[in-house]
């Protein structure tokens, strides 16, 4: 499994006492699957995805990130791991607002050391595949909100990782532009062979998924696991 979370227990300081957030959570993720996290506001999926990209240390349990047992990982271990296995792609595009498409690309190349003439070939390829070529050098206030959300993503791809981290890219899209969002994730999670995790509150773009798992009350059991069919029959929301 590329992305393995054995029996994690996260927990927040909350006063005197601390709140659950992952109560003894299990998830694995192959190469080439695509996995939604469902669920109720405050269930737990951001500190799910945030313990997936080592950004939270668990209480108790296992994380496996790309065959590298993370869980005793020294922070510097876990940000070298993070930037060589892991792409993040956050709601809201955290762009730089003085770098052009190709640059917010260039940069992570840079980070991670590569050869500048390697780092700009992969970075028109990545802005080919999320249909930007014609944009690179648009800041992103000159952007749409879709087409930043696909810059987004492509720089989470520049370093070629192999697990792949999306909280809800489609909150600040209608829905059409979501559906695309999402279409363009699944092919390039089987295109990569990435183990992708998304966390959405749109329903509406399950059908693009492998795997739906719900969260509630901090759990993601086996019991928590449903069908795409199940979901879409009797969808969760109500509220929310
Ligand atoms: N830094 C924090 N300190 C204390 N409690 C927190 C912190 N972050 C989250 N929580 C609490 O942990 C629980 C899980 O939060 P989390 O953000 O993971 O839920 P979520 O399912 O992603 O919610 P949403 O769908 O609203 O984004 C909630 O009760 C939340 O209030």
């Amino acid at each position: 499994m590329t992305l393995r979370i054995d029996d994690v227990v996260l927990t927040y300081p909350d006063g005197d006492r601390t709140l659950t957030a992952l109560d003894h959570v299990d998830l694995d993720v192959a190469r080439g699957e695509f996995t939604a996290v469902v669920g109720p506001s405050g269930s737990g999926k951001s500190s799910l995805l945030a313990v997936a990209a080592m950004l939270l240390t668990p209480d108790s349990g296992r994380v496996t990130v790309a065959g590298h047992d993370v869980s005793g990982a020294s922070p510097a271990a876990r940000t070298r791991i993070r930037r060589d296995h892991v792409g993040v792609v956050f709601q809201q595009s955290n762009l730089l607002s003085s770098l052009t498409a190709l640059e917010q690309l260039l940069v992570m190349a840079h980070i991670s050391g590569a050869s500048p003439r390697a780092a700009a070939v992969r970075a028109r390829e990545l802005l080919i595949a999320v249909d930007l070529a014609d944009k690179e050098h648009k800041r992103p206030h000159q952007l749409s909100g879709g087409e930043r959300q696909r810059v987004n993503i492509a720089r989470a791809l520049m370093n070629r990782p192999e697990v792949l981290l999306v909280d809800e890219p489609t909150s600040a899209l209608d829905h059409e532009r979501g559906i695309r969002i999402v279409s363009l994730l699944a092919g390039l999670t089987r295109e990569n062979g990435l183990a992708t995790v998304m966390v959405t509150h749109d329903l509406g773009t399950l059908p693009l998924v492998d795997r739906v798992l719900t969260m509630a009350d901090a759990r993601l059991s086996e019991d928590g696991r449903k069908t795409k069919a199940d979901l879409l029959a009797a969808p969760m929301g109500a509220g929310e």
